[in-house]
């Protein structure tokens, strides 16, 4: 996926035109399937590798596809009326989507084989535009990545307001499950409950590097007029063409941080707001990303779904003349956790002792109580007397947290079962998500006001902020690949400290984190991990950094990219059958090693069909033959087994590597 990294602020679409002209590009084909389906000289390749190309989902191995899988939960994108209500339809939103040509392309499916490969039940492909269609509007990232998608419907299709927090765990599952199988996430979803889902999944997802991104509709999708078309349309659009790592919420042409929305309006098409936090794109003419709001993981974890949630928390809503005994029973056990939700800037009142007792006996008793406002904008603060005394009682300021994302968030921070109830309070205090907005003391000091920017800017006679902008944006990614090379982490902190951002792609895609995985500087891989950089990102030919600090022989860098959920897709994995096995006649036992810890699999068949021990009996290199064997003898190694198994084996339970241990010459 050569564009798959092309994630500046100036990564636009024009969605109006992406809207309006599918592809009539057709590809040359020159040979035909078994079934006498004519094939994509490519996918042909690959179909003869492949052994079960009907059951198995893969991450598209083509450098000019993008897959995303969308897990249909119900709601009223996929309802039709019965009995003049309306209700979830089963079985019905694929075929009524083939016919959809805005929303799936038969004559590129056909002439690729694609139903041969991802298999024809599920699987469709949206349009390709064409580059008259004002898609490629910056030279630097032209989005024309063709996206396939494949539908897994529930059963049942639910109203939102009757999913629960199992529902929620049920998709955290599957997310986790078909991970790296794919390159994004669409979770078609009720309105109803949308935002309380899509804040639970935020935290629940920890380490996430791709995008979820949450739609449906105020009108079933069957509707003449209806707004679910154009709210799946553009889920597709941005989960399959940009790297935002959040899950993410889209409607009504606009992408919000799914922790920080909530329903608004029953009767609109703009049925949701994210009232403290500006849009993370908005899909007008142009598809236009904010980089500089988009949450950046700052660990170098792997991907993992959390799904323990505690259920024994809720919502108060405090009102005039709440009667203590009202609250005592709220309060009661088995309740742990709840959000008082109190007036204006987190204010109740401080001439009710009653009240306030009721809550200071709570929260003596543990149960974690969070101030958050009634309000829809603004945050909480103590800068009332009628605020103070919430203090006094021992409830934590939820700042300008929705509360919807404070019950999720309680929900799963009370599940942590190894944490104190100190480090619990400690937790919900904590911005984990980008769900609640930091104290910034100062502005922040933005690129576009470094005098080097303006120099440049007033030399080119440029006077408008967008051209700044694409000035900017042109200039800081080779300028932060170019730190990256020589391992200068001051020139990146300077860099980002003027509000750049690391993760942009140069004009090949390549990132900084490429960079530094090529020349091997460790550090300073470690720093790009902890401020964001993506292991996904992929240049111009595909390539992650995983693959360049293999290529280049990094081995502490592969391990740090793997523990940091780094992986080969199918295709990589595959031409590393080949590799594994040349290395293997040539006797490189190092260059085996690397391969291997990077997730290579000794099972894979090189492209005559043989394994790396094969080749290398056959070519009389005992000492590979020996290592190999040893590799796959080791129990913990798995060798045989999935690539989540194996890919255990470099580290031990304490995170440290194991090495190799003296290989034996005889076998
Ligand atoms: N627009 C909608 O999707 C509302 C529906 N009742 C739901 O939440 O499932």
């Amino acid at each position: 996926m050569a564009e798959f990294s092309s994630n500046g602020p100036a990564s636009r679409m024009s969605l109006g035109r992406a809207l309006s002209q599918p592809s009539l590009n057709l590809i040359e084909t020159n040979d035909v399937s078994p079934t006498g389906v004519q094939l994509h000289p490519r996918r042909r390749r690959k179909l003869s590798s492949c052994s079960s190309v009907e059951n198995e989902p893969v991450a598209s191995p083509f450098a000019d596809e993008s897959r995303v899988l969308v897990i249909n939960t119900g709601g009223t994108i996929g309802m039709t009326l019965h009995d003049n209500v309306l209700a979830p339809k089963a079985n019905a939103l694929v075929r009524s989507l083939r016919k959809l040509p805005i929303l799936h392309d038969e004559l590129y499916a056909q002439q690729t084989s694609m139903y041969e490969y991802y298999g024809s039940e599920n699987s469709l492909v949206l349009p390709k535009p064409t580059p008259h269609s004002g898609l490629q509007y910056h030279s630097l990232n032209k989005l024309n990545k063709r996206i396939i998608y494949t539908i897994l419907e529930y059963s049942p299709l639910l109203d939102s307001s009757n999913m629960t927090t199992d529902d929620w765990g049920r998709l955290g599952k599957d997310i986790e499950k078909n991970y790296e199988n794919y390159d994004g996430f669409v979770i078609l979803h009720g309105t109803d409950t949308m935002a309380y889902t899509a804040s639970a999944l935020s935290f629940m997802c920890e380490n996430l590097g791709k995008p979820i991104v949450l739609t449906g509709s105020q009108v079933p999708i069957y509707e003449l007029r209806n707004d679910g078309r154009d709210n799946l349309l553009g889920a597709l659009l941005i989960a399959g063409q940009f790297v935002i790592p959040e899950v993410c919420l889209y409607f009504f042409n606009k992408l919000y941080r799914g922790n920080r929305v909530t329903k608004v309006d029953a009767g609109s098409f703009n049925a949701f707001s994210s009232p403290n936090l500006a849009p993370l794109a908005t899909a007008e003419v142009d598809i236009s990303i904010n980089w500089d709001t988009v949450w950046r993981a700052n660990t170098t974890a792997k991907f993992q779904v959390s799904t323990e949630l505690n259920r024994n928390v809720g919502l108060l809503r405090l009102f005039p003349g709440i009667t203590s005994s009202t609250v005592r029973a709220f309060l009661q056990p088995p309740m742990q956790g709840v959000v008082l939700e109190t007036y204006g800037s987190g204010n109740a009142p401080d001439n009710r002792p009653d009240l306030l007792a009721e809550l200071k006996k709570a929260t003596d008793a543990g149960v974690i109580i969070v101030n958050c406002t009634q309000c829809l904008r603004g945050t909480v603060s103590a800068s009332y007397a009628t605020g103070m005394v919430l203090m006094d009682a021992g409830l934590l300021a939820g700042g300008d947290m929705t509360p919807e994302a404070a019950l999720s968030k309680l929900s799963y921070v009370l599940a942590k079962k190894e944490l104190s109830l100190d480090a619990k309070k400690k937790m919900m205090a904590e911005n984990l998500r980008g769900e609640m907005s930091a104290n910034l003391d100062g502005a922040k000091l933005c690129l576009s006001d470094s005098r080097f920017i303006q120099v440049i800017a007033k030399s080119l006679s440029i006077s408008c902020k967008e051209e700044l902008e694409a000035i900017r944006n042109a200039l800081t990614p080779p300028l932060a690949c170019a730190a990256a090379k020589i391992g200068d982490i001051e020139a990146l902190d300077a860099l980002r400290e003027m509000g750049s951002n690391l993760c942009l792609g140069d004009f090949d895609g390549r990132t900084p984190l490429h960079i530094a995985a090529c020349e091997g500087h460790f550090k300073l891989v470690q720093y790009l991990l902890s401020h964001g950089a993506s292991v996904h990102a992929k240049d111009r030919y595909g390539d992650t950094p995983l693959c360049n600090a293999v290529r280049f022989r990094h081995k502490d860098v592969v391990k740090l990219l793997r523990r940091t959920g780094a992986h080969f897709s199918r295709e990589q994995m595959e031409e590393a059958g080949t590799e594994l096995c040349s290395l293997a006649a040539s006797g490189d036992i190092d260059g085996l090693e690397i391969w291997i810890l990077a997730g290579a699999d000794l099972t894979t068949l090189g492209y005559d069909g043989k394994t790396a021990v094969q080749v290398a009996e056959a070519a009389g290199r005992k000492e590979v033959v020996a290592f190999l064997v040893q590799l796959i003898g080791n129990k913990s190694m798995t060798v045989f087994g999935e690539f989540n198994e194996y890919d255990e084996y470099d580290d031990d339970e304490n995170g440290e590597s194991i090495e190799f241990s003296a290989i034996p010459t005889e076998i």
